[in-house]
Parts: C-alpha cells; structure tokens; sequence
C-alpha cells in the first residue's frame, strides 16, 4: 500500500447505506470546544525529527517505519503513551508527502470488511494481514455531551439492542478528560469492532489539526488474514460497592482469560 492511494471506498462497500459514513469523527453543534483552536503548525523543512519539530515535541509516541513512502511500513513506537500524540498537518511546514508524523491522516487501511460473525452481531474483519504497530482505522463517530448520551442510550438500547457509545478518559495532570463519542447513527467502520478480553488491537488517542480526539485502532500483534478485528473497551467490569457487573451482557470473546461480562463505562451516562 503506497502512502497515498489510501481512500474510504474499499470500506464504504460494505457499509450499511442507511448510516451516514463518517470519514473522522466531528464534534456535535452543541460543544464545539475542539475545533476553533487550530495547533500552530511545526516549522521543519521536508522532514521533522523529534528534536526539532513542535508536534513531535508535543508528542508522547511516535510512529517508525521502514520507508517513508509506505503506509503499512509505519508502526506506531510507544514511548509514554499517558501522553497524546499529535500528528503534522496543514499548518505545519513539513513536506505531507515525505514526513513521517502523518498517518491516521491517510485514512483506514484497506481490506477492512464488515461481517456477520457469530453471537456478537457485525464484526469487522481484515482481509489482509496486518503487521503488529499498524493503523487500522479509527473509531469515528459524533462527539456528543454527557447529557445527550444520557438520554440517547436507553433509547439506541430499545432501538438496536447494542451500544455503540464509548468514551475516553484522558488525565492531564490531576484534570480528567472525558470525551464520548456516538457512531450510532454516524460514524464508520469502527464502529463494528467488537470486544475481546484478548484483543488484537489497541487504543491510542490521536490529535491532528486541534485538540479534537480522535480515537485510534492499531494492531498490537501480527494478525492474519481473515481474522476479526478487536480491542478492549475497558475495564470496568464490576461494580466496586456491588460486585455485580456493571453491564449484564455476556462476553463471548473466548479468550481463556475472558472476564465474562462486557466492561462498561457508567460515568458517560451519569
Ligand atoms: C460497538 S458494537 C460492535 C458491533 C456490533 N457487534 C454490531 O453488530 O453492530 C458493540 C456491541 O456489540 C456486541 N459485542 C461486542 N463485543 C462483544 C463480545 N465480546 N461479546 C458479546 N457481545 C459483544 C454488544 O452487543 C455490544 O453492545
């Protein structure tokens, strides 16, 4: 896969065309806090390097590769991954083609399919294999406030009996971000990635023209052709007082270490 030949078509084939397709997630009318402050750009020349460029700076991971013009040679490098990382952009003087701080930028990898698997309902698969460090696609969908998820949630339950509002918590300091994102009725193909106790994949929150979030998917092993796409989605599985779990839904992941429940995150809809 060359660096620039990435588009959303290959996933939008499998897409359920009553969803609007989202590309990357955008916040609602309602907040609009990320998207008026644009991050100055870096002033490096062709290529940034973590000493000089001010995105790399910022940065707490970064990515490697082999070569700078193929995608799927670049591997995301976890240095101190409690801090964000931020990807060059427009603002920046880099050369887009040439510099190496640009890839959820480019889009999802391609071969990604929706399927129905088993049990869980849709899942998403890979139809090539991926390399352990790869980007896989994004979880991508609407930035919504506290309250709106509040109210959506027991509504989408009724409606489609799954749940598709997540929600990351990030710390700055002592400060706790919360950011909650609803694919539910628009978003992409991240939202069909279903939870493994075992997963194949990982998180990381990614920045790239502002301090939107943008929740990210990268493999965390080698995963082969024709094989389920999967991450964490937390791990609040029992409540703390109760010891019962916090969401009653069954985990089918069938891992050996499986926790038996869904982890669910009741502070998003407090
Ligand atoms: C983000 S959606 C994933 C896509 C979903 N399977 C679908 O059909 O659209 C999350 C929902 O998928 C199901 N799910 C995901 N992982 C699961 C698992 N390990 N065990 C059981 N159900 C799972 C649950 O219904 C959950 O609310």
């Amino acid at each position: 896969m060359s660096r620039f030949d990435c588009s959303f078509d290959d996933c939008y084939d499998h897409w359920d065309k009553t969803l609007e397709y989202l590309p990357e997630s955008s916040e609602c009318l309602e907040l609009k806090t990320y998207e008026y402050y644009e991050f100055e750009g870096c002033f490096c020349t062709i290529k940034c390097l973590p000493d000089t460029c001010l995105c790399l700076g910022r940065s707490g991971t970064h990515y490697t590769f082999k070569e700078q013009q193929i995608l799927d040679s670049y591997s995301i490098c976890e240095t101190d991954i409690r801090k964000p990382i931020y990807e060059c952009n427009d603002n920046c003087g880099c050369s887009g083609k040439l510099c190496g701080n640009r890839l959820v930028q480019c889009g999802p990898r391609k071969g990604l399919k929706i399927v129905e698997y088993d049990v869980k309902g849709l899942s998403l698969i890979t139809t090539t294999s991926i390399s352990a460090g790869n980007f896989v696609c994004e979880y991508a969908g609407v930035i919504i406030t506290r309250d709106m998820a509040k109210k959506r949630y027991p509504l989408y339950k009724e409606k489609y009996g799954k749940n598709y509002i997540f929600c990351i918590n990030e710390q700055f300091g002592e400060d706790t971000y919360k950011t909650i994102i609803d694919p539910t009725e628009c978003g992409n193909i991240g939202r069909y990635i279903n939870h493994s106790c075992g997963p194949n994949c990982s998180l990381y929150v990614i920045r790239i023209r502002n301090g939107l979030p943008k929740l990210c998917i990268f493999a965390n092993e080698d995963i082969s052709d024709g094989d389920e796409i999967c991450f964490n989605y937390g791990d609040n599985i029992l409540n703390v007082d109760t010891k019962e779990p916090v969401n009653p839904i069954h985990c089918v992941c069938g891992k050996l270490n499986c926790k038996k429940y869904l982890p669910f995150d009741c502070s998003c809809f407090d």
